[in-house]
Parts: structure tokens; sequence; C-alpha cells
């Protein structure tokens, strides 16, 4: 089944950069696309555009068949739900003032019917619920009622993608999830991104510098421009030697 269907996507700013240029893609469910390019390719704005974040001047995201950005208020907010985002800095996406426990119960917070059976046997304690998040993203419950301040970055990254899975969505926005990490920590990251995949069977959308991990990660991988699509291709072909030039520089520019 198709989750994603993104159709002519394009967004122009005020100051006239065509960031996303006749953008068009699909995503089956329980897959992972990966988007690749360099600084400034619009990698990011096409991140929000799928989030709802930013509207696009011209064309339509289709989410499960549904045309996101033609539809009222309300019903945008609840298809919302099937879509989520994790972010390049954790530490910009948490809100400082919440512990961790409220910081990762804001999705189920705000759609109280969309607990997932997963989480049903707990969902009748605030603090069961929250440790029992943590718990899938490899963290104890000691952190719960700590602040975004008192966390590692990986701990950060960790609770972010606890809100992430939290109502079970069918797509994940994850936009260099592992960039603002140290080293050490990524691979750890990227282990859990794609072990939470199989077993909840979420597709993603994996945006990255970093071409080693969109091979490991991936199903699929477009290759952006100036806000077009260059190239795509199977993620075990990105590292082919007769892929698109561009590609071929950026996979030189990453080696
Ligand atoms: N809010 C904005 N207002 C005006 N121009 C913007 C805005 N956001 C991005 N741009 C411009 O749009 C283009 C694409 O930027 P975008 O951040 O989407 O690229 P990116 O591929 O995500 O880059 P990076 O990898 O550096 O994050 C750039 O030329 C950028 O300067």
């Amino acid at each position: 089944m198709m989750v994603l269907n993104v159709k002519h996507l394009t967004k122009t700013y005020p100051s006239g950069v065509t960031a996303v240029d006749d953008i068009s893609f699909q995503l089956e469910a329980g897959h992972c696309l990966g988007i690749v390019g360099e600084s400034g390719s619009g990698k990011s704005t096409l991140a929000r555009l799928l989030l709802a974040l930013e509207r696009p001047d011209r064309g339509e995201v289709f989410l499960e068949g549904v045309p996101l950005y033609t539809m009222r208020r309300e019903a945008l907010r609840l298809k919302r739900q099937h879509i989520q985002a994790v972010f390049q800095d954790p530490h910009a996406s948490l809100n400082p003032s919440l512990t961790v426990m409220t910081s990762v119960l804001e999705p189920l917070d705000n759609f109280p019917h969309a607990v997932p059976s997963f989480l049903k046997p707990v969902s009748h304690d605030r603090r069961k619920l929250a440790a029992a998040l943590l718990h899938m993203v490899g963290l104890g419950e000691d952190i719960l009622d700590r602040y975004p301040h008192q966390l590692s970055g990986g701990q950060k990254q960790r609770v972010a993608i606890a809100r992430g899975i939290s109502i079970n969505p069918k797509i994940v926005v994850c936009d260099e999830p592992t960039a603002s990490l140290d080293v050490s920590v990524q691979a750890q990251v990227l282990n859990l991104l794609k072990s939470l995949q199989e077993e909840l069977g979420m597709a993603y959308v994996f945006i990255s510098h970093d071409l080693a991990a969109v091979r490991f990660m991936c199903d699929r991988v477009i290759v952006m421009k100036a806000g077009r699509i260059v190239d795509q291709c199977a993620a075990g072909a990105l590292f082919k030697s007769e892929r698109h030039p561009y590609t071929r520089q950026l996979l030189a520019a990453s080696s």
C-alpha cells in the first residue's frame, strides 16, 4: 500500500529561491526512502512540506490517498497524527521546560484515541505509559522526571524518537536524525530506528548527509540538487560507478 504520494511539490520562498522544484515520489508502507543532496538542495524544506509545517505553491501530498493541503484544519490535525518527525537537533525539538515524561506523552495527550495496541496494557497509568515508551527506545524510567538539559545528546534524541513513535504513525520523517550526535552514538540511534521500523512497520523518509547511513537504512534513495530530483535508485546501487555525476560527487565528498 502507498502511504505517501507526492505530486509536483514546488515551494518558492519570498527571497525568490525555489527550494523545492516539482518533486514527485511515492512511499510504500513500511519502506524507507532516503533523501540526499548537498546543503541547500531543499531537503529540509521538503521535510517541512511533508509535515504540513509549510504549504507549497504548487503540488499536493496524498497521505494514504487523502490530499494533505486541501484538508480542513480539523481533518488535517487528525491526519497529522499519522506522520511524525524526528529532527536533527533534539535539544531544539524538546521543550526545555517540560520533563521527559510530559514530552513523551504530548502526542498521546493530543490524540487520546490513538493509543497503539502495544501500549494498551499500560494506558491507564501515565507513568507506566511513558516508561514503556522509554523502554522501547532503550532508556530507563529513571529519567522520566528529568529536563532536556539533564540528558546527553543521544538520550535526548531517543526521547524525541519515543515521542515520535508514541501514536504509532504510518510515516516518520527523519531529518538528519544523527547529525548532531557524537559519532559513537550515531550507529546506536540508526540501529534503534531500524529495529523500531521492523517492529512497528512504519515507513521512513530519511534525510541525511551520511550516505553510508542511507545505504544502511533505506530501500530507495532520491538525490536532490537545487530543489530537483537529479537521480534515484535502490539504496544498494548508490555506491555503484554508473550513477549520475552529481551523485558520484556526493559520494566522493562523503568518503
Ligand atoms: N525559511 C526560509 N526562507 C527563505 N529561504 C529559505 C528558507 N529555508 C530555506 N531557504 C532556502 O531554500 C534553499 C533550500 O534550503 P533547505 O534548508 O531546504 O536545504 P537543505 O538541503 O535542507 O540544506 P541543509 O542540508 O544545509 O539543511 C536554500 O537556498 C535556503 O537558503
